[in-house]
């Protein structure tokens, strides 16, 4: 039998799940089980579902950001190639039918000229412009994203990160802004019971419980096997029980345990009929049970404050003692003590009904929430991830700002975030209660929401505010998120992500990335990709528009002056999928640099063109014209005096075809940085990025010195190849002009 599909329908608000539908298929045809928990109130768009799930963003096949921008750039200098050939075309025309170039043969007449000879030089013509079109068009450009996302989803989809949108990866890259969860991201979510209070006395550890009445550990069992959606199970031979269940819920049933719970007991001695869900907006759990004595009681677990505000009384010892002003202000300073030291804290309270009270009571859908006795306030840790700190520091460092958010009080909030390193002694930095932040102005939101480091007590929709205050004031913000409420504010954000094991798989299936360990130190592995991908593709931007700008150049002017083209279609498109494809490859591999790290975020609007790649462009493509031209038309250098002249041609251009390819696989090295330093750094363990030159090179001798014939090329003598080589790595001459002496091009 296979398992087809399994629908799982929520009620409003407050109710419990309300039935589960399967469906079954298997040889024997469909089977269809349907189990009734209870009745059905709503389904489809009335669930609560419903919002989430219609605010899931929809996936298209679209480009990326930077993709698009890339076409424009190849739309723009296609467009100008397109018209400079036509010119040149026309111009070459011109000059040929008005007799007035000399170097053409045969030379037009007006009288002399027969019909074919007219029709193949304007096709000669036209050839001529085609050229100058495929050499200019840097139509490679778009896949260089391509290849270097290819090469990101590919470094991180082992263990980091799994990337479901193309456009996050570049995204990432200019995030100012982490809104994280704490509990799983900065913490290692293995939480655990450490201090109680209970039965009167004050703080204890959890080797002193022994002390407590019988009666009261039988009722602080009772609450913690009746009032959760955890269990226990006692596998045969062995000596610990096994605990299932939220990480919270396991630390307070491995609490039970300790007490000396037994589970299965205590839930046949009842029967539950009524179940109040936990949810992060009221953060609490309850159940109404009825016992098998004839009593009927309720259970209340949740956040401590929250619980304590409805007690009227306490368990002192075995007694109920009523809650004084006094004894109030106790519990409340044992919470606040427990959660300044970072511990999670919860409470247990319940209240004892006679049955018929219970039952009779038409007005009673929810369970009662007030005269609770509380019977225990527990702390409960959840430790930081070790390196922690550093991860925050780096991050701080690269300008992006971490904003954590949580369910848990406000102390225990600022005590985790103090010791992680997000909450600091900068005057700036705010800490807030959510309910505080949704009460404000919207004015008022977006004054403060910069600043906020961190927010405790929040709900999804308190987070969903302070997204929307952060990209109003133009945060590019990233967040994460965990459960099916989160998706209205993973929508929001610019960069959703999901945590891999925290998350359900709704929140995974709706996120731009899955963040595969829930750890915060691969969010910002993730981060320093994306900005490692927006570097790469400058790199190869900038390598390919020279090569484009260079050969554009160099073709319009030699076809100019000599009605003829120094590299032909042929030898155009090698360059073009060699160097191009080659190279596009080669500086997609490089992996992110360290300094990447310790500049600010990609602005929103920064040009992707900036000054430095502009300068360092226009010098390069002025070097590699002048030498190429100096060789075209400055016979003198490769000493073709006695060839004939279409010998001569044929090596002059040939020593054009292999400087310029040459040019290119140093003009590549030098593109390894955008930005000013060192450009041999790390490239000898850059194994890919040396096997692509490698390989280059080795091609280009192979074309040279076998396949001619194909290229209109002839072999080379040595000091051809010196030459060649020569100007090529002279090009790296030009790149050492002390760029940095101009603070203008500082961006
Ligand atoms: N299973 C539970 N039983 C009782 N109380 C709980 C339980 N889970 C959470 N709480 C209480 O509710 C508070 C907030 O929980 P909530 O689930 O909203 O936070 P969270 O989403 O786990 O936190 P974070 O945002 O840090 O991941 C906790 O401080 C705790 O007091
Ligand atoms: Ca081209």
């Amino acid at each position: 039998m296979r398992k087809d599909s399994l629908f799982f329908f929520y009620t409003s608000e407050g109710c419990r799940p309300c039935f589960f539908f399967s469906a079954y298929t298997g040889f024997l045809g469909p089977l269809f089980f349907l189990s009734f928990v209870s009745k059905v109130t709503s389904v489809g768009m009335n669930t609560q579902w419903r919002m989430p799930m219609a605010s899931i963003p929809l996936y298209t096949g679209k480009e990326t950001p930077l993709q698009v921008y890339l076409n424009r750039v190849v739309t723009v200098f296609g467009l100008v190639s397109i018209s400079v050939a036509l010119v040149v075309s026309l111009i070459v025309s011109f000059l040929y039918f008005m007799g007035r170039n000399k170097d053409v043969s045969p030379m037009f007449d007006a009288g002399k000229t027969t019909l074919d000879e007219k029709i193949d030089m304007v096709i000669k013509f036209i050839i001529l412009g085609v050229t100058i079109v495929v050499a200019a068009v840097p139509e490679g450009l778009p896949l260089a994203v391509t290849l270097n996302i290819a090469h990101m989803s590919r470094k991180l989809g082992g263990e980091i990160a799994l990337v479901q949108k193309l456009s996050a990866c570049e995204a990432m890259g200019s995030a100012t802004t982490v809104v994280c969860h704490k509990t799983g991201i900065l913490t290692l979510n293995q939480m655990e019971v450490v201090d109680v209070c209970a039965g009167g006395l004050g703080t204890q550890n959890l080797d002193t419980m022994a002390e407590l009445s019988p009666l009261l550990i039988s009722l602080i069992t009772e609450g913690i096997a009746l009032n959760t959606n955890g269990s226990v199970y006692h596998p045969e031979g062995w000596p610990e029980p096994e605990v299932f269940g939220s990480a919270t819920e396991r630390a307070i049933l491995k609490f039970g345990v300790k007490l000396g719970m037994n589970f299965d007991e205590v839930k046949s001695r009842s029967t539950i009929f009524r179940i109040s869900p936990f949810n992060s907006s009221r953060k609490r759990r309850g159940v109404a049970v009825q016992l098998h004595d004839s009593q009927a009681r309720v259970h209340w677990k949740g956040a401590a404050k929250t619980i304590l505000a409805s007690c009227q009384s306490y368990m002192d010892k075995d007694k109920i003692a009523s809650m004084d002003q006094e004894k109030i202000f106790h519990f409340e300073k044992t919470i606040d003590d427990m959660a300044k030291k970072g511990l999670r804290c919860a409470a247990l309270a319940y209240r004892t009904y006679p049955e018929e009270d219970i039952l009779r009571d038409e007005a009673f859908p929810y369970i009662h929430e007030s005269n609770l006795v509380l019977s225990a306030i527990i702390g409960i840790k959840d430790s930081c991830r070790p390196g922690i700190r550093q991860a925050i520091q780096e991050c701080r460092n690269a300008g992006v700002k971490v904003c954590m958010v949580t369910g848990d009080d406000l102390l225990t909030a600022k005590a985790i975030a103090t010791e992680c390193g997000i909450l600091t002694d900068e005057p700036a930095d705010t800490a807030i209660l959510a309910k505080d932040f949704a009460s404000m102005s919207e004015a008022q939101r977006e004054k403060i929401a910069e600043n906020i480091v961190v927010m405790g007590r929040s709900s999804p929709d308190v987070n969903l505010l302070l997204l929307e205050a952060l990209s109003k004031k133009g945060q590019v913000v990233a967040a994460t998120g965990k459960g099916i409420r989160d998706a209205p504010s993973l929508r929001q954000a610019d960069i959703s992500l999901a945590m891999g094991i925290g998350g359900t798989s709704i929140v995974k299936e709706c996120s731009d990335i899955i963040v595969l360990d829930d750890s915060f130190a691969s969010i910002l592995t993730v981060i320093q990709w994306g900005r490692s991908l927006y570097t790469n593709v400058q790199r190869f931007v900038q390598f390919r528009l020279t090569v484009s700008a260079s050969a554009l150049i160099i073709c319009v002017v030699v076809a100019i002056h000599s009605h003829e083209i120094p590299l032909n279609v042929a030898q155009l498109l090698w360059i073009n999928l060699l160097v191009c494809t080659f190279g596009a490859w080669a500086l997609a591999s490089e992996p992110p640099i360290d300094n990447l790290m310790r500049r600010p975020p990609i602005r929103k609007g920064e040009p992707f063109i900036t000054k430095l790649m502009r300068a360092k462009f226009i010098l390069q493509v002025a070097y590699q014209v002048t030498a190429l031209l100096c060789i075209n038309f400055l016979e003198s250098i490769l000493k073709l005096e006695n060839k004939s002249l279409d010998d001569a041609n044929k090596v002059k251009n040939t020593v054009i075809f292999n400087c310029f390819v040459f040019c290119q696989v140093f003009n590549e090295i030098e593109c390894r940085t955008p930005y000013q330093g060192n450009i041999y750094r790390g490239i000898l363990k850059n194994h890919l990025f040396l096997g692509t030159i490698a390989i280059t090179v080795i091609l280009q001798v192979i074309v040279i010195e076998c396949f001619g014939i194909f290229f209109s090329t002839v072999r080379l003598n040595r000091k051809q190849w010196l030459i060649s080589i020569g100007i090529g790595l002279f090009s790296q001459v030009a790149n050492r002009f002390p760029f940095q002496a101009f603070p203008y091009l500082r961006n």
